[in-house]
């Protein structure tokens, strides 16, 4: 699986950990910046991650801002998107059985390293359900 993480400057500290957690348990991950706290527009990341991910190049994708409320918003204007705004691992579990969500949004300002891990290394690992959920889907597609 290819995994695209971004973030903005309120983001950028929570996502080196999350990469060197995917790093160490050999996931394929791309940063797409940036790499430093100086101040940024979140747009100006989560469209262009989003893209990759809505275009195929990429699996999935990971937001970080410092609620991860403007990079889903962001990324969900991009026909294809379904970005699941996260902060706990019920919700990380059930946003892929339920909405097939192909990118996942957090907030360094909210949660810490640890439950990070354990969002993405759940949200990562979870099937789609499919079945009555297909529906719904669709029609969000649609
Ligand atoms: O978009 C956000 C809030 O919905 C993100 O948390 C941003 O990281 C935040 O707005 C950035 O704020 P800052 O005061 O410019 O650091």
């Amino acid at each position: 699986m290819k995994v695209i993480i971004a973030s903005d400057h309120g983001g950028v500290n929570l996502k080196a950990s999350v990469v060197q957690k995917l790093k160490d348990n050999g996931v394929d991950v791309t940063d797409l910046g940036p790499d430093n706290t100086d101040s940024v527009d979140y747009p100006d990341y989560a469209k262009p991650a989003a893209q990759k991910v809505a275009s195929g190049e990429f699996d999935r994708g990971i937001l970080i801002c410092g609620t991860g409320i403007g990079m889903s918003i962001a990324a969900n204007k991009v026909k294809g998107i379904r970005c699941a705004l996260v902060h706990d691992t019920f919700s990380a579990h059930a946003t892929r059985e339920h909405n097939n969500s192909n990118m996942l949004a957090m907030g360094e300002r909210v949660i810490g390293p640890g439950l990070a891990d354990d969002i993405v290394n759940i949200w990562l690992n979870t099937e789609y359900e499919g079945g009555r959920h297909e529906r719904r889907v669709c029609k969000i597609e649609e």
